[in-house]
């Protein structure tokens, strides 16, 4: 199914604002975020890939950012979504400032497998979420494909001393995970392995399905190149799924939180990770999709001419940024 609209693009271009909005705290090595905000006829929409990915992988994104923008978004079946905090690779004694920031969140992701550091890192990190949350919060973690299989039984092994609601991409390949969900299982530990990076950069988004590698997914809007492939996808794969998003402004996960909220009931296996505009030093809205008692209501933010200016990129910065978009629109067709 692909009703996604065909946008010329110059009207791409002439919509577009490019903005560099510094983070809190480094998140994936980064300190600043830049997005693009597209001023479209269903509302604000966001093409915002890492800067290290080529434009095959781009052009997902951008299709998404057509999708939403000028194509829309589902009816939502729900009125707001539980969010998950989400704790970057920072010292134990940072644990409680970040949590602070998601108000009400009963379930937390934490980041582990941090180039540099090592399991005690992991361990400290991990046991002061599951103190300062309670032994009734949910606690997760994602290694972002950073360890071997050895390197992943031995660590979840440890982890699961603190309860683990499910670990997120503990290794690269497909088989991999497999290995360490069974092996986690034989040493009777068994902890849930979600699959983020084997659906959002994979040839084959349901490869990881269908070899029973995963016990859930992750799923993104934008690198799923938008709402209506993200369902596909899931309907196809048949497996429970987390929405999360990419550091987005609160424009992508508009995005997200409409893909959630679409979900079909009994699909959706807890929290989002749709809270993350909390990791930011501001936003392109005057009234930011932030949690409020763990969940964000599903709307769509409108841009703030002032916030567009405050963040505005370098003219250097919005050329790259408009090349981009061009060469990933011709690569859409
Ligand atoms: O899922 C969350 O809690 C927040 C989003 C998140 O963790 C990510 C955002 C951006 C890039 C990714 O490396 C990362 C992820 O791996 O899920
Ligand atoms: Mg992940």
């Amino acid at each position: 199914m692909d009703q996604t609209p065909h946008v010329p693009v110059d009207e791409l271009l002439a919509s577009a604002r490019v903005v560099a909005i510094p983070t809190r705290t480094r998140f994936r090595g980064i300190s600043v975020r830049e997005a693009v905000l597209f001023d479209a006829p269903m509302g604000a929409s966001e093409f915002s890939p890492f800067v290290e990915y080529g434009d095959a992988e781009a052009a997902h994104w951008l299709r998404a950012a057509v999708d939403f923008g000028w194509g829309g978004s589902p009816a939502p079946l729900r009125e707001s979504i539980d969010v998950n905090a989400t704790v970057p690779a920072v010292s134990a004694a940072e644990v409680p400032g970040i949590l602070a920031r998601f108000p009400g969140c009963r379930t937390a992701k934490v980041k582990v497998a941090e180039r540099g550091q090592a399991l005690v890192d992991d361990v400290a990190r991990v046991r002061a979420v599951r103190e300062a949350m309670g032994s009734d919060a949910r606690v997760r973690v994602d290694a972002n494909t950073g360890w071997s299989i050895d390197e992943a039984v031995a660590a979840l092994t440890a982890l699961a001393a603190f309860d683990l609601d499910y670990a997120e991409q503990p290794c690269i390949t497909v088989p991999e995970l497999a290995e360490v969900r069974r092996r986690l299982a034989a040493n009777g530990t068994p902890v849930r392995i979600a699959a983020d990076e084997s659906v959002r950069k994979a040839e084959d988004p349901l490869a990881v399905a269908r070899a029973g590698a995963a016990d859930l997914l992750i799923v993104k809007a934008q690198p799923l190149g938008g709402i209506g492939r993200a369902l596909d996808i899931v309907t196809e794969a048949g497996l429970p799924v987390i929405v999360s998003s990419a550091l987005d402004t609160s424009v992508g996960i508009s995005m997200g939180l409409h893909l959630a909220a679409a979900l079909p009931d009994g699909m959706l296996a807890g929290a989002c990770g749709l809270g993350t505009v909390a990791l930011l030093d501001g936003d392109v809205t005057a009234a930011p999709l932030l949690p409020v008692d763990g969940a964000i209501a599903v709307r769509r933010p409108t841009l703030d001419a002032l916030a567009l200016d405050r963040f505005r990129a370098t003219t250097e910065r919005e050329r790259w940024w408009r090349d981009r978009i061009a060469r990933c629109a011709e690569l859409l067709g």
